[in-house]
C-alpha cells in the first residue's frame, strides 16, 4: 500500500524512505511457527509521520524491528533510502526509541544524549559535548544536562532518550510506544514537543502505538493491522489540520474518525 503522498504533514517529498515489499516472518514458537507477519507491503514517503496501530500480538513491534534491521524478516524485501536496511546501516544510523527510557543510570542527561556520539567517535569530545547540549535545548531540557535519569521525570528521562535517538541527525525515527508509560497530561505535552521536534528538522517517523487518539493527532497516515497472521488491514489517511487546536481530539470529525479506526481495528 501506497500512502497518499498529499496526506497531511510537512510539505513537499513524495520519495520514498522506506519500501517494504512482500515481507513475511515467521517466529519458531513452543506450539510450533509463530507466522508473526504475512505479506505486508508498504511505501512510507521521506519525512511523513506514519503511525502503526492494532490489536496486541499483530506484529507491530516486529515490523518495526523488521525496518531497523534488529531482526531479518523471513521473506520480502526492505528498501531504506533506497537500499538495503545493511547497507543503510553501514552510513547512517536509525534512530530508536522504546517504551521504556532505558538510559544509564550512571551517566548524566549530557553523557547519554552524547553516547552514540562517544560510540561512533564522531568529532572532538567537545564537539560531542556541544551538540548533546543543543539536543538537551531542542527537547526543552537545559539546565539538567548534568542530572542523573534518577533525578529527572519519566516525561523527562523520555525527552532524553528522543535527544539521544536523535544526536547522530537520522534520517529515521522509529519510535515503539514511546509514551506508553506516561500518564495522560505529560504524554500530551510530549506530544506537541515531538511535533515541533518533527517540525523543525525534517525526519520520517514510524511510531508504534495502542492509542487511537494519539496515532490521530500526531500522524500523517495510520497504519492499520490485524493478527493471526500480522497483516495490513488499511491505510488511513489523517485528514485534520496538525496543531490547529490541541482540542482537536474533541472535534466531532476526530472522534468520528476513532470509532471508523475502533471499528476497523475490532472486525474479523
Ligand atoms: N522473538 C519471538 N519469538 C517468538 N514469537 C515472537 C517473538 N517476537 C514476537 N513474537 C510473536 O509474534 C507476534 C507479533 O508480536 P509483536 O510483538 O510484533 O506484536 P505487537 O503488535 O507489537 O504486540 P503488542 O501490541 O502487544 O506490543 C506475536 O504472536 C508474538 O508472540
Amino acid at each position: 500500500m501506497l500512502l497518499d503522498p498529499d496526506a497531511r504533514g510537512q510539505a513537499g517529498s513524495t520519495a520514498e524512505a522506506i519500501g517494504i515489499e512482500n515481507v513475511s516472518m515467521s517466529f519458531q514458537g513452543r506450539q510450533g511457527p509463530v507466522e508473526a507477519l504475512r505479506g505486508i507491503n508498504l511505501t512510507i514517503p521521506q519525512n511523513r509521520f506514519i503511525s502503526i496501530v492494532g490489536r496486541s500480538g499483530c506484529g507491530k513491534s516486529t515490523l518495526l524491528r523488521i525496518i531497523s534491521g534488529l531482526i531479518p524478516q523471513s521473506a520480502g524485501t526492505i528498501r531504506v533510502m533506497g537500499r538495503s536496511t545493511q547497507d543503510y546501516q553501514k552510513e547512517k544510523k536509525f534512530g530508536f526509541v522504546f517504551q521504556e527510557a532505558s538510559l544509564f543510570p550512571w551517566k548524566t542527561a549530557r553523557d547519554n544524549v552524547r553516547l552514540p556520539l562517544d560510540v561512533i567517535g564522531i568529532g572532538t569530545p567537545a564537539e560531542r559535548a556541544a551538540r548533546a547540549d543543543d539536543l538537551l535545548r531542542l527537547t526543552r531540557l537545559e539546565g539538567f544536562a548534568d542530572h542523573y535519569p534518577a533525578q529527572l521525570s519519566g516525561g523527562m528521562r523520555q525527552r532524553v532518550s528522543i535527544a539521544r535517538a536523535l544526536s547522530y541527525e537520522p534520517e529515521i525515527l522509529l519510535m515503539d510506544e514511546p509514551f506508553g508509560a506516561l500518564d495522560e497530561f505529560t504524554r500530551r505535552e510530549m506530544h506537541d514537543e515531538l511535533i515541533r521536534i518533527w517540525q523543525t528538522r525534517p525526519v520520517t517517523v514510524v511510531f508504534v502505538t495502542h492509542s487511537l487518539s494519539e496515532a490521530l493527532y500526531l500522524s500523517d497516515a495510520i497504519v492499520v493491522m490485524a493478527p493471526r497472521p500480522g497483516r495490513i488491514k488499511a491505510v488511513v489517511p489523517v485528514a485534520h489540520p496538525r496543531l490547529a487546536d490541541p482540542d482537536m481530539r474533541h472535534h466531532p470529525d476526530v472522534i468520528a474518525q476513532t470509532r471508523d479506526l475502533e471499528r476497523l481495528i475490532h472486525e474479523q
